[in-house]
């Protein structure tokens, strides 16, 4: 579905990341973690097409149109309703308006939003607003999505509950998924695939794990699986050693 080949990215002389490879299928779920600064947010906009990268390749055969894109401020039209923000995308798509409101109603319904279509995004919660947003993008029917910590603004719960919606759509709809997040747990919770990113400049794909939990996930339990707590820990610990270098490992003289 998308493949990321050896791509070198530079803002300046020298690049922020380097050689770095991934790829996504239909349906998996791949997050990106990584230090601040390594170049995940960069490489994200060069998938999105947003930024030029100075080597490698990155091939996909959808079209612009089957990819969505999810980030942490939503693309709300703070002018127009709910069900305005989500038909908008579908009547640029062709839809008539009947069709465009009706579907628009119905993706609001099934992301828990039934009866708030007619309010403006200032009317809504930081939670409401999101799932509208994802109901912006979702009904355009996306084949792959790649979001850049869209629920970091979120309170812990709200959050929980909108990821967990996220999941349920994309294992219903084989939809490919790119997540950049900060948050490990919710990387391994949420994921199929997780590429950790080195320290920057030159930043690299320095490991890639694969999370055996199997679907349908529920986010919660996943963090009862036996594989979650070592492959959180070893996922820590890589971490820790990207950012800090390998620790020294003390032994009694
Ligand atoms: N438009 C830009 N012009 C110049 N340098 C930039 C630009 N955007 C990002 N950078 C630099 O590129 C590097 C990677 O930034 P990027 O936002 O991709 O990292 P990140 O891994 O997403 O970071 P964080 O986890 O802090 O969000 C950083 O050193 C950043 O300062």
């Amino acid at each position: 579905m998308l493949r990321a080949e050896n791509v070198t990215l530079s803002y300046g002389a020298e690049p922020v990341l380097e050689g770095a490879s991934l790829s996504i299928e239909a349906g998996q779920f791949v997050s990106l973690v990584g230090p601040s600064g390594s170049g995940k947010s960069s490489l994200l906009r060069a998938i999105m097409g947003l930024q030029e990268i100075s080597d490698g390749r990155i091939e996909t055969p959808l079209q612009s149109t089957d990819i969505g894109i999810l980030f942490q401020d939503d693309a709300l039209l703070p002018w127009r309703t709910a069900i305005e923000n989500v038909s908008l995308g579908l009547r640029l798509n062709g839809r008539d308006r009947g069709r465009a409101v009706a579907e628009a109603e119905a993706w609001l319904e099934r992301l828990g939003l039934t009866g708030l279509g007619r309010r403006y995004p200032r009317e809504l919660s930081g939670g409401q607003r999101k799932r509208v947003a994802l109901a912006q993008v979702l009904a355009l029917k996306p084949r792959l999505l790649l979001m850049d910590e869209p629920f970091a603004s979120l309170d812990a719960i709200v959050r929980a509950r909108v990821t967990q919606d996220v999941v349920n759509l994309v294992e219903s709809e084989g939809i490919g998924v790119l997540l950049v997040t900060h948050d490990l747990e919710e990387a391994i919770a949420l994921s199929d695939v997780v590429y950790l990113l080195s320290n920057g400049p030159h930043a690299h794909i320095s490991q890639r794990y694969s999370v055996p939990i199997p679907r349908p996930r529920n986010l919660v339990k996943s963090r009862s699986h036996p594989t979650f707590a070592p492959l959180y820990e070893r996922l820590w610990s890589d971490l820790s050693d990207v950012v800090d270098g390998p620790r020294r490992i003390r032994t009694a003289a």
